[in-house]
C-alpha cells in the first residue's frame, strides 16, 4: 500500500501479443509521452511500451528531495563510467534514470524551455517544422502551469505540472538574487515568454505538482489509471530491448519489423513485431547503443565488433554533447543551507512537518533557485556584464544565445578540505551551456547489458574554456557582492580568477558532468559536416518504420536544461507519427 508500494497494470513479457501497431522502446521521459499520445484517440490502434526498469511510484520516487540523483547503480538509476578523459585522465559518472519516467524520475526537476533563437537556429540550419513558432505549441501541449508568475506563455492543459514559488526557500538564494541584480544582470521574469531578455537571471521553475510531489513523465503521462483505461496500450517493464529486427525490401531498403526483448532475469526472450512503426527512446547514451547492436552505425565500427551491417550510418553515436559544471564552495550561515537539515534536528523536523502537512519547504528540492544565463563575450574581467543594448538582449537573435550559466545552490560538498562543518555550505556553480566539444558513444561489447563506451571529450574546443572562465569570474563577482552587502560567506574552494591560466587549472581539476547528454543521433542530413541520423520527422535515414525520439536527436546541446525540450519533441514526434499513419482498418 502507498507510500511503500503501488500496483501498476504492467503486462508480463510472456503475455504480450506478437504484434502491435507501434512499439515504443524505453519508457523514460520521451517514451512515456509517446506511449500516451499514440494510444490516445484510436482504440483500435495498439501500442506497446517496453522499459528495462520498474514502475515504482512510492514516497521515495515522488518526494523531490529524496528522489533526485540516485548516484548508484540500482533500481532507479545506473551510473555509466565514461572512458578516461584523454587529457584530464579522469572518468565521469554518467547517471541515467531507469524505470518508467526514466531520467525525469531522478532529475533536478528544473524546467527551462530555452529562448526562441535556439529553435530558429535549427530552422535556419534547414530543419523544417522546428522554428520557435512551429515548435512552441508542443511545449504548451505538454505543460500544465500552476503558477504563480504570469500564465500567458505557458500551457495550462497538458499532463505535466510545472510551477515556481513566491519568494525563495533559502535566504542565501534571496541574497544571491539581489547580488546578481546589483552586479548588472537583468531579471528574466518568465523564461517562457519570448519577450524576456536572453541574457539575465532566471527564477527557476520546476516539474513539481501542486501537492509538492515530483511530476515525472511517468506520473504525468502514464499513471496507472491511464493505462488501465486503455486496453490498446500495453506496458511491459523489466525487459531489455536487445536488437531491432529488419527486413530488406525489393529496392534494397531495410524496414524495421520488430524488437527482440529479453526479460531482466533472462528467463524469456521474444521478438514482437510492429505493423506501423518502432520508436527508440532509450536516451542519448543507450539509443545509439541499440542502433549499433542492430547493425545501424559506422561500418568500420560494426565490422570491428562482428555485427552484420544493416545500414552504414556514420552519425550513430557521434556528436555526443553535454553541459559541464564546476562548483565553487563557500561556508555560509548554517540556517541558510540545506546542510542544516543534517546538523540541526529542529530544522529537519520543521521541514518534515512543512512537507508532510503542506507539501512545501525544503523537501521540494528547489536547490537551484537562482540561475544566470550568461554570454561570455559580454563579461568583463571583473565578472560583471557590460551594459547591454536591447539588440544584445533580443531572444530571437542566435548571437545572443547564452553560452554559460551560473547556478547558486544552498548546498555544497561538506567533505571538501577546509569546510567549517559547524556552518552551512553553499555553492555557486559555473556551467557550460553551448558546448562546442563532441564526444562519442561506441560499443565495448556486443552484449546489450554491458554499458556502452562513452568518451565525453569535454573541453576539447577552446570556446568551451572561454565560456567557463567567464562563468567562474561571475561566481567570484557574486560572492564579492554578497560580502560587500554584509553576508557572511567564507571561501572554501574557489578559483584564483586573476589569470586565465589559474582559472584553467581550476577548471581541469573540478569540471564535472551536468548529466545533460544529447545529440548522439542528431537530427540533420546525413551529408552534414556532423552527419545526422534522423530526418526532420525523426525517421532514421534510409530505414523504413524506425524513428528516434529522445535527447539523442537534439541537433546540438541546447542553451537550456533539456527536459522541457525532450517532452516537447516527444509530443511533436507523436503528432507526426499520427499524421503520417494510415487508418488501422481493424
Ligand atoms: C541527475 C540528473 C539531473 C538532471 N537534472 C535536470 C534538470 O533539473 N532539468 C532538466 O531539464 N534536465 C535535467 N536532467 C536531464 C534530463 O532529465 C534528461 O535529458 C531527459 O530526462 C532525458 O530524457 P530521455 O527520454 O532522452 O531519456 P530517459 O528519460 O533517460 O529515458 C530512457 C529510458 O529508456 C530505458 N532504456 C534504455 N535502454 C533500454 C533498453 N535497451 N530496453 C528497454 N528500455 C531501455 C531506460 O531505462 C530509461 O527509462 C538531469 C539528468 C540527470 C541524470
Amino acid at each position: 500500500m502507498w507510500p511503500f508500494t503501488d500496483s501498476y497494470p504492467a503486462r508480463p513479457l510472456a503475455t504480450l501479443r506478437s504484434q502491435y501497431d507501434y512499439i515504443v522502446v524505453g519508457g523514460g521521459t520521451a517514451g512515456c509521452v509517446l506511449a500516451r499520445r499514440l494510444s490516445e484517440d484510436q482504440p483500435t490502434c495498439t501500442v506497446l511500451l517496453v522499459e528495462r526498469g520498474d514502475a515504482s511510484n512510492n514516497f521515495l520516487d515522488t518526494t523531490p528531495l529524496l528522489s533526485i540523483h540516485h548516484m548508484s547503480t540500482g533500481r532507479r538509476s545506473t551510473v555509466i563510467p565514461s572512458t578516461p578523459h584523454a587529457r584530464l585522465g579522469r572518468t565521469f559518472p554518467l547517471v541515467c534514470g531507469v524505470g518508467l519516467g526514466g531520467t525525469s524520475r531522478i532529475n533536478g526537476g528544473q524546467y527551462t524551455c530555452g529562448v526562441p533563437a535556439q529553435y530558429n537556429a535549427w530552422s535556419d540550419q534547414g530543419r523544417v517544422g522546428w522554428s520557435y513558432d512551429e515548435f512552441k505549441p508542443y511545449f504548451l501541449k505538454s505543460e500544465r502551469w500552476t503558477g504563480p508568475v504570469p500564465q500567458e506563455y505557458h500551457g495550462l492543459n497538458g499532463p505535466l505540472e510545472v510551477r515556481s514559488f513566491e519568494g525563495y526557500h533559502y535566504e542565501c538564494s534571496r541574497r544571491a538574487a539581489d547580488a546578481v541584480r546589483k552586479i548588472g544582470f537583468r531579471d528574466i521574469i518568465d523564461m517562457h515568454s519570448p519577450f524576456e531578455p536572453s541574457i539575465g537571471f532566471n527564477k527557476m521553475q520546476y516539474t513539481v505538482d501542486s501537492t509538492g510531489r515530483r511530476h515525472s513523465a511517468f506520473r504525468a503521462y502514464l499513471p496507472a489509471e491511464v493505462v488501465r483505461g486503455r486496453p490498446n496500450l500495453h506496458v511491459c517493464i523489466n525487459v531489455v530491448a536487445t536488437r531491432v529486427e529488419f527486413s530488406e525490401g525489393s529496392d534494397g531498403t531495410n524496414s524495421a519489423e520488430g524488437v527482440e526483448l529479453e526479460s531482466l532475469d533472462r528467463s524469456l526472450k521474444r521478438i514482437i513485431t510492429a505493423r506501423r512503426e518502432i520508436v527508440l527512446s532509450c536516451g542519448a547514451l543507450r539509443t545509439p547503443q541499440l542502433l549499433l547492436l542492430s547493425g545501424i552505425g559506422p561500418i568500420s565500427h560494426l565490422r570491428e565488433k562482428g555485427i552484420r551491417v544493416v545500414r552504414g550510418t556514420p552519425g550513430v553515436g557521434q556528436h555526443l554533447q553535454d553541459h559541464v559544471i564546476i562548483q565553487t564552495t563557500y561556508n555560509c550561515p548554517l540556517s541558510d543551507s540545506l546542510y542544516a537539515m543534517v546538523k540541526q534536528p529542529t530544522t529537519f523536523l520543521r521541514e518534515t512537518y512543512n512537507y508532510l502537512r503542506h507539501g512545501a519547504g525544503w523537501f521540494l528540492c528547489t536547490l537551484a533557485e537562482v540561475e544566470i544565463f550568461g554570454l561570455s563575450s559580454v563579461i568583463n574581467s571583473d565578472g560583471k556584464p557590460a551594459m547591454l543594448s536591447e539588440e544584445q538582449l533580443n531572444p530571437y537573435n542566435p548571437a545572443n544565445l547564452p553560452d554559460f550559466c551560473v547556478l547558486v545552490a544552498p548546498i555544497g560538498d561538506p567533505s571538501i578540505p577546509g569546510v567549517d562543518t559547524t556552518k552551512g555550505v553553499l555553492s555557486i556553480n559555473a556551467g557550460l551551456m553551448l558546448s562546442k566539444s563532441f564526444g562519442n558513444v561506441r560499443l565495448g561489447s556486443t552484449d546489450p547489458r554491458v554499458e556502452p563506451l562513452c568518451d565525453m571529450q569535454y573541453l576539447t574546443a577552446p570556446e568551451d574554456r572561454a565560456a567557463l572562465r567567464a562563468a567562474l569570474r561571475v561566481t567570484n563577482a557574486i560572492a564579492r557582492q554578497l560580502r560587500e552587502e554584509g553576508y557572511e560567506i567564507d571561501p572554501v574552494r574557489v578559483p584564483d580568477v586573476s589569470s586565465d591560466a589559474a582559472i584553467d587549472e581550476y577548471i581541469d581539476k573540478y569540471v564535472d558532468t551536468m548529466y545533460h547528454y544529447t545529440s548522439t543521433c542528431r537530427m540533420a542530413p546525413e551529408d552534414d559536416v556532423r552527419p545526422g541520423v534522423v530526418d526532420d520527422e525523426l525517421r532514421v535515414h534510409g530505414v523504413r518504420k524506425l524513428r528516434v525520439a529522445d535527447a539523442s536527436v537534439i541537433p546540438n546541446v541546447p542553451a537550456a536544461h533539456p527536459q522541457a525540450l525532450v517532452y516537447a519533441l516527444a509530443e511533436k514526434c507523436a503528432d507526426m507519427m499520427r499524421m503520417s499513419a494510415e487508418p488501422t482498418g481493424l
